[in-house]
């Protein structure tokens, strides 16, 4: 082996170490390598790669082996932040620049000045944020929400995607030259499937991590399930990998684990089994009763939070304000309605509203009444989350992980689907 080569294998595995990087796969080290080596410059480095396979790790090994180390580093998820906020988030704003903002606040590019950010889902920042972000890159320079005043800051930026950018470009929904200013070096990370000696090794560590933390015997593979475990495709990769560890040591009380015991953890329709081909349900993944009525509750919960939301505003903004600035989602909540066309916002709502009894009355009785309308109400939210879980993996899952036709199925936004996969890790 060469002196450099050998050199940087021996960096590469001490660096697995440090940032508990587990696997062996000569693809992973590659990209290891590559974080080492622009490490010390401050050249912009695209990192590519399907969901969940662990991109976020090269940014924080170029980072820390950078000169800015000591600066701040700032990872910011793009897909999760509204589109409304955004800029404000990157680049700060002035007192008064919008309703709300109070004060004048510091965005992440003066907050990480000498330090580096990773934009994460960077295909998602809306064409305005782009701009912005242009001209840092260009020459360090931005303003303020609400500002007229050119700031500068000295921020290093690595991106990362696991959409292929160029169909963004395609559509007019990403800058060609922002693409390239981001990608001078491109950071590939392979999915798991590709990487056929690391998933029982990976799925090792899981399992003893697991035991560790819920205080239980490790499981182990049988020599069927290990090889189950090696065909299967791991869509969501790393991430699914270790729901799947998770489930199967919080649940299986036989810590000795069947190929049968695996493969009911593991979902058998749609592209995750390469041998499983299921014809019968191509057509819709939503059409038997049950799942019809699930979409509904899914509907009715998000028809709620966009209540929610126009309450909330209503009682900040008063009721003209919320009607000119939320015409879609009223459009939404409330449909076309003809013969009503304002609609009263002043007037009272006709819920049901509980009166507590005076103590002298069956106190006990109402209290215990309470307790059961809450119980029930908590168990219902937790049954529809559980639901909820359910149909965007089973969306997901048939949509073959793309979540704009994931999202579009299950008649959410994609930033909120995206919010979605965050919040249950899934
Ligand atoms: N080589 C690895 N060894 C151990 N754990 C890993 C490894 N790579 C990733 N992970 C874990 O897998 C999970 C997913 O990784 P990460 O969030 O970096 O994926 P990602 O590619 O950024 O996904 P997304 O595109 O959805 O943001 C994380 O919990 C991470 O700690």
């Amino acid at each position: 082996m060469a002196k450099e080569t050998k050199f940087y294998m021996e960096t590469v595995q001490a660096i697995k170490q440090r940032f508990e990087i587990i696997g062996n796969d000569p693809k992973l080290n590659r990209a290891i390598e590559k974080a080492i080596q622009v490490a010390p410059t401050d050249i912009s480095v695209m990192v590519t790669g399907e969901s969940g396979v662990g991109k976020e790790n090269i940014p924080r090994i170029i980072h820390s082996l950078s000169h800015r180390k000591h600066g701040k580093y700032i990872a910011v998820n793009c897909g999760a932040i509204p589109e409304g906020t955004i800029d404000s988030e990157l680049f700060g704003h002035e007192k008064g620049a919008f309703t709300g903002a109070t004060s004048t606040r510091e965005g992440y590019f003066e907050v990480a000045d000498g330090g580096t950010i990773f934009l994460d889902e960077v295909g998602e920042l809306p064409l305005t944020t782009q701009v912005r972000l242009l001209r840092v890159l260009e020459n360090g320079e931005f303003i303020k929400v609400g500002s007229s005043q050119v700031q500068k800051t000295n921020v290093r930026i690595v991106a990362a995607t696991n959409v292929n950018l160029f169909n963004a470009i395609e559509k007019g929904k990403f800058r060609e030259d922002l693409y390239y200013r981001l990608t001078t070096v491109e950071i590939t990370l392979p999915p798991l499937r590709e990487r056929n000696e690391d998933i029982h090794l990976l799925f090792r560590k899981f399992v003893a991590d697991f035991a560790h933390k819920y205080k239980m015997p490790p499981l182990k593979l049988d020599d069927d399930a290990v090889q189950l475990l090696q065909k299967f495709r791991w869509n969501g990769n790393i991430r699914q990998l270790r729901n799947v560890a998770e489930q199967i040591s919080v649940l299986e009380t036989n810590r000795d684990i069947t190929l049968a015991t695996l493969q009911s953890y593991l979902p058998t329709e749609g592209s995750n089994l390469p041998s499983v081909i299921n014809d019968k349900k191509k057509e819709s993944d939503f059409s038997t009763e049950r799942d019809i009525l699930y979409k509904v509750l899914f509907d009715m919960k998000s028809d709620l939070n966009d209540l929610k939301k126009l309450t909330l505003e209503l009682m900040k903004n008063g009721s003209s304000k919320v009607q000119d600035i939320n015409p879609n989602l009223i459009q939404k909540i409330y449909g076309s309605q003809e013969n009503d066309s304002e609609i009263d916002f002043e007037e009272e709502p006709r819920t049901a509203v509980m009166t507590p009894a005076t103590r002298e009355d069956n106190y006990q009785i109402q209290d215990d009444n309470y307790l059961f309308a809450e119980t029930i109400e908590e168990e219902e939210i937790l049954r529809l989350e559980q639901k909820e879980i359910e149909m965007i993996k089973k969306s997901l899952e048939k949509n073959k992980g793309k979540r704009k036709a994931a999202a579009d199925e299950l008649g959410i936004s994609e930033r909120t689907l995206y919010r979605k996969i965050k919040q249950f890790d899934l």
